[in-house]
């Protein structure tokens, strides 16, 4: 059987200090609520992921999954940078941060933090370890279908490659409606697996790779 040992890790991995971002589509919102429940689930229950540590955000379609992981990114990152500039004092950790975003300060060593840095702003200095983007393109009766699954599967990709983090391809790209519920384990005869399972674990198992 050719799939054989292709299967997702599915022994326990210990994801109790990795942050996780999911992003996900507002299209065929049902299948895509299924699908982020269990990557979500998976994560937490199999893999001991703090539920405080998984952050979803949603964008409007599939295309825009790309810009919102890139973005969500850079911003955690620089959040995290300027989290250890409290820590450290006054050395810049911007400095050589490559994140293409006219924010990021990129004065010479030594400039002091960032307000943000030192006003203690809510949320977690921690970067992510990992992205899920979760969406479901179905095909329609034109080209657009085709389209946009080539430029969000190459998007998605860049975004893992350029970012140096983990990006999981969470995009069903089904034919109908039926193929998009059995992939999420919403078939009515029941018979479907939720892939969600599979990117939750897969997110784990990439940044665990990715600390190592
Ligand atoms: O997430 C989806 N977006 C879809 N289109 C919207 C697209 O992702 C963008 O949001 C839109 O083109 C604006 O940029 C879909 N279809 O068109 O069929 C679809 O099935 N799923």
């Amino acid at each position: 059987d050719f799939h054989k040992g292709l299967e997702p890790a599915t022994t326990t991995q210990d994801g109790s200090a990795l942050r996780i971002l999911i992003v996900h589509t507002r299209w065929n919102t049902a299948i895509v609520q299924g699908l982020v429940d269990g990557a979500r689930k998976t994560m937490i229950e199999q893999h001991n992921v703090k539920p405080e540590n998984i952050v979803i955000e949603s964008v409007p379609g599939a295309y825009e999954l790309p810009f919102a992981a890139k973005k969500l990114l850079e911003v955690s990152q620089i959040r995290a940078a300027e989290g250890a500039n409290d820590l450290i004092g006054n050395v810049n950790l911007l400095d050589g941060l490559n994140l293409n975003s006219p924010t990021t300060t990129t004065t010479s060593a030594g400039a002091p933090p960032t307000s943000a840095g030192t006003t203690g702003a809510k949320g977690s200095r921690q970067a992510f370890d990992a992205v899920i983007c979760i969406g479901v393109l179905i095909k329609g009766s034109t080209m657009h279908f085709e389209y946009i699954c080539e430029a969000v599967s190459q998007g998605i990709m860049r975004v893992g490659l350029d970012s140096g983090v983990p990006v999981i391809f969470g995009v069903l790209t089904c034919l109908n409606e039926e193929q998009a519920l059995s992939r999420a384990g919403l078939d009515k005869a029941g018979k479907g697996h939720n892939h969600g399972i599979d990117w939750g674990s897969g997110a784990v198992e990439m940044a665990l790779l990715k600390n190592r």
